[in-house]
């Protein structure tokens, strides 16, 4: 569904006495309301409706009423769902509340959900939940079990979106409704016979494997950057969505299924490689031919790029690419590309309604999306931003051999690592299947491996290509902060007995972070917060799983589950097998019978392995014997190559076990780590909380402008917390009251002042003379600007005291001011640096922070130019003769602080 057309407000209050929190921590203390809250802004379970409202009462007729108008006096929701209080105990009066204020009755809604309840359970009969409509808006009640609001609201779900319709009595849309409807059944197409007819489908895919090079090109033929009439580049909409019938969903809560990691993780790709267009995840769609064609088409109608991932490969329910070419009459690119993994990605666009739609078909397997999403989409999406540099490549040096390759051309996790001005990469682990997300914990690069029928193995100090997956890390910070001619010049430390500070010390960057940070007093309190909003955040403690990932062993491929009998025997006559039973995406574990000898059963990727088989065979290596009359079954197939004992079998826990550490303390949260947490159900992490900020602008409108360049500083660094950005002007009475609340309700202070060297007037002075606390300052170090830390009444601020100079802010925000705050959410790397040269002189000169031009050339960065608009990074100018200004040549080695994504080699996050 287009978030657009989201039109149904929906409130969620839940109705209760223990459920109630005393503090603002709704969610961990109302599963129910959080789960209703789930099904339909995270399942879609009613078409078009987003939950607007949140809120938790007590079991109180009063306060439940208040609430009920509210919302629906001032139009806050069209439908309210309250949960709890429809019982027989004597403080149950959910619906005595509901009574007294709706205004007409809808029984047929509460009968609808007794009928369905009753079926489930005859305790059901012990509710009272009634349902109406109150103004313009439909109160339905709904008990106050998790499990029973649940099954209560699908059983109504349906029908809300008409019924809103009804009750707003918009009759264009009540038109529209019904056309919708209409054009839906009409969609009910003819399931072609090459998918009923399971028994004569290929053995062999008929898609060609390309190269990645061949794949690339035609993907970059196909992109064509749209202009609006201003010529503004235009960004495309991006619907993505995962498929497959073993996918949790509303329908399939996860019991023994697998859950989604792709639609979010793929989402949440494009948004670290900031892409500017509106991307939209669709969820799951089934591998069911009618769903399939419904989703499309709602998906052509809104969106200009449609992303899947899942039904790909060979498997009697991989269905996209059939329902493209058959039902949508879509050009396939490709629909195999030579590679590991990612295989049977699929390129194809459509002339639709006179638009052209791409739709990149990716792989199920996690990993296979991931990678295809960088190998792919993201090059494709660069290209139509109008971005210069599409892949991120670079060379590094291999740091270990390698000795087995696979045939296919293979992208391996790597890390990828500067050191001593030279490019290394090592793999973290060899464990990379497919499936197994684990192998993008701690990467930052795609390594490229040749195929093996080109070389066998390949030595450690070989020269490699690599793609990069992240911005770089572990770039070379220690020899940048720690070298002694890199002091950080005229940085003073006030002494104890606050005299003018004039006995000025030199330390170095490292050293003055380490001041500023200092005993790790300016780390808050953790917070717990949904995964899948987490992106970026730092964890603040180990991660485990609880589950095994597989729940059951798993088919690795499509083909036949069968009980293969190592002894020997296995002969190339007679191995003729007949076909029992049926595991396709979607089977329930553990209900399946026993294969003996002889035996097997067909399944897909993926699908739980019937007991007694030992292998799989995969599709390609088996022909049809005999099938059923009708061709939908095969009887007995033949299997034309010998397996081997356990091929193709995912065991259980094999990519995640039950107590497995997955995440260590401070590893910070990008889409593949959010993904592996998903993967296992760990849907809320702990996570270092982001403090709040003010920015005071002191006296001017320049400083005011100053402020709003800082902001954007911080916020493109993604710096999560509140950022108040308040004027403050000295003359005003209001001063110290407005001091006391700043000091009250914020972490961090940074003052934007004129005279920011000068200590009389500086915030120290106005804090000491305001609020008569002499003796609580901690420390102050002014280096060009000033940081006090100050204790007051128990709460710990910090002070950053800026001039107003913004070239000087600029500098100082990324030198000092965003390292503490990386420092303060518990990020591992504070400062990007490279020890470089520069590729021209420059002859004026410098102030010893220079804004310059970082690129990627010839193998290696470089300073390419100076003080130029499109500035990425920060030339320490080594004055080591204690000057304040200095001469740059190209002999000169220069200390660089990346500052800023650059779009040819750095992605951020
Ligand atoms: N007989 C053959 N079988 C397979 C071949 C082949 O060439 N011949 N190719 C294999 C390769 S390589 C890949 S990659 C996979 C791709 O399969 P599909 O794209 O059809 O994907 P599915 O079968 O739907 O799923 C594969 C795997 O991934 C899990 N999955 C799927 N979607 C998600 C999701 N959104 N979140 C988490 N996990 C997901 C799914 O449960 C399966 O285990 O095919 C091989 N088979
Ligand atoms: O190509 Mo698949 O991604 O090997 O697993």
């Amino acid at each position: 569904m287009n978030p657009k057309h989201k039109t149904i407000k929906v409130g969620v209050l839940t109705v209760s006495d223990t459920r109630t929190p005393s503090n603002s921590d709704t969610e961990t203390f109302d599963s129910s309301g959080h789960e209703l809250k789930e099904l339909i802004n995270r399942f879609n379970v009613i078409e078009s409706a987003t939950v607007v409202e949140y809120d938790c009462v007590t079991d109180d007729l009063e306060k439940i009423q208040e609430k009920m108008i509210e919302w629906c006096s001032e139009r806050k929701v069209d439908v309210l769902l309250s949960t709890g209080g429809t019982g027989f105990s004597p403080r149950d009066v959910t619906p005595e509340a509901t009574l007294g204020i709706v205004q007409k009755l809808t029984p047929g809604i509460s009968q609808a959900i007794m009928n369905e309840s009753l079926k489930i359970t005859p305790m059901a009969m012990l509710s009272r939940a009634i349902s109406g409509i109150y103004k313009k808006t439909l109160i339905i009640n709904l008990p106050g079990s998790v499990k029973a609001a649940k099954e209560c609201l699908l059983v109504v779900a349906s029908a809300i979106p008409h019924a809103v319709t009804l009750i707003k009595d918009e009759k264009e849309i009540s038109k529209q409704f019904h056309d919708q409807f209409n054009s839906k059944k009409d969609i009910q197409s003819k399931v072609p016979e090459c998918v009923t007819k399971v028994a004569c489908r290929h053995r062999e895919s008929p898609y060609p494997k390309i190269s990645m090079a061949s794949a690339l090109t035609i993907i970059k033929e196909q992109a064509v950057i749209q202009y609006t009439k201003n010529y503004k580049i235009m960004y495309p909409t991006v619907w993505i969505y995962s498929t497959g019938d073993e996918l949790e969903n509303n329908k399939n809560p996860c019991h023994n299924c697998i859950r989604d990691t792709n639609s979010l993780m793929i989402k949440q790709l494009l948004e670290q490689d900031n892409y500017k267009g509106s991307v939209f995840n669709g969820g799951v769609i089934r591998d069911n031919w009618n769903d399939l064609c419904k989703q499309f088409e709602e998906a052509f109608n809104n969106a200009d790029i449609i992303v899947t991932s899942g039904g790909v490969s060979m498997g009697e329910k991989d269905l996209i690419k059939l329902v493209l070419q058959e039902h949508f009459k879509c050009y396939i690119h490709f629909g195999r590309v030579n590679m590991k993994p990612g295989m049977p990605s699929t390129f194809v666009t459509l002339n639709y309604k006179d638009k052209k739609k791409c739709i990149f078909c990716l792989p199920g397997n996690p990993v296979s999306a991931g990678v295809c999403t960088h190998l792919f989409l993201l090059p494709y999406l660069r290209l139509i931003s109008g971005r210069k540099s599409i892949v991120h490549s670079f060379k590094a040096k291999l740091t270990h051999c390698i000795n087995e390759l696979d045939v296919r051309p293979e992208f391996k996790r790597a890390l990828f690592k500067y050191e001593n001005g030279e490019f290394y990469v090592s793999c973290l682990t060899n464990n990379q299947q497919s499936s197994r997300l684990l192998s993008f914990l701690g990467a930052n690069c795609l390594l490229t491996l040749p195929s093996s029928k080109k070389q066998t193995s390949i030595k450690a100090g070989t020269i490699m290509d690599i793609i990069l997956i992240k911005s770089i890390e572990n770039t070379d910070v220690s020899a940048l902060l720690f070298s002694r001619d890199l002091q950080v010049k005229n940085l003073r430390v006030r002494p104890e007995d606050k005299c003018k500070p004039d006995n000025t010390v030199c330390l170095s960057l490292k050293e003055t972070l380490d001041f500023m940070t200092q005993k790790n007093e300016f780390i808050l309190k953790s917070e717990n917060i949904p995964t899948s909003s987490a992106m970026g955040y730092v964890i603040d403690a180990p991660v485990y799983s609880s589950e095994n990932l597989p729940p059951y062993p798993a088919s690795i491929k499509d083909g036949y589950a069968i009980k293969y009998v190592c002894d020997g025997s296995w002969s190339q006559k007679n191995n003729i097998f007949e076909v029992v039973q049926v595991s396709v995406a979607g089977t329930e574990p553990g209900c399946q019978e026993k294969i003996s000898e002889k035996k097997c059963a067909r399944i897909s990727t993926g699908a739980p392995i019937p007991p007694g088989a030992n292998c799989v065979v995969q599709v390609e290596d088996t022909s049809v014997i005999s099938k059923s009359p009708d061709e939908t079954i095969e009887l007995t197939i033949d299997i034309l190559k010998e397996p081997q004992l356990h091929e193709n079998i995912r065991f259980i826990g094999s990519d995640i076990s039950v107590g497995q550490c997955l995440l260590d303390e401070k590893c910070q949260l990008g889409p593949f780590e959010i993904a592996l947490l998903r993967s296992v159900g760990c849907e809320s992490v702990s996570v270092y909380k982001y403090p709040t900020i003010h920015i005071l602008p002191y006296f001017s409108n320049l400083a005011c402008g100053i402020s709003i360049i800082l902001e954007n500083i911080l916020k493109q660094d993604g710096f999560k917390g509140k950022i108040i950005c308040h004027s403050f002007f000295k003359s005003s009475n209001e001063l110290l009251e407005l001091y006391r609340n700043v000091f009250e309700h914020r972490d961090i202070i940074i003052i934007i002042n004129y005279d920011y060297d000068n200590f009389n007037f500086s915030p120290s002075f106005d804090i000491e003379k305001h609020l008569s606390i002499k003796s609580t300052f901690h420390n102050i170090i002014s280096l060009e600007f000033g940081i006090i830390k100050l204790e007051l009444e128990k709460k710990r601020n910090v002070f950053f005291n800026l001039g107003m100079d913004s070239n000087l802010v600029y500098n100082y925000a990324h030198l000092f001011i965003l390292p503490f705050l990386r420092f303060s959410v518990g990020k591992k790397q504070q400062i990007s640096s490279v020890i470089t040269k520069s590729s021209i002189d420059l002859p004026i000169s410098v102030y010893r922070y220079m804004g310059a031009k970082l690129d990627y050339k010839d193998g290696d960065l470089i300073v390419t130019g100076f003080g130029l608009k499109d500035e990425n990074c920060i030339v320490l100018n080594q004055a080591s003769q204690a000057k304040d200004f200095n001469t740059i040549d190209t002999t000169a080695k220069l200390n660089v602080v990346i500052t800023e994504n650059s779009d040819s080699y750095f992605i951020h996050y």
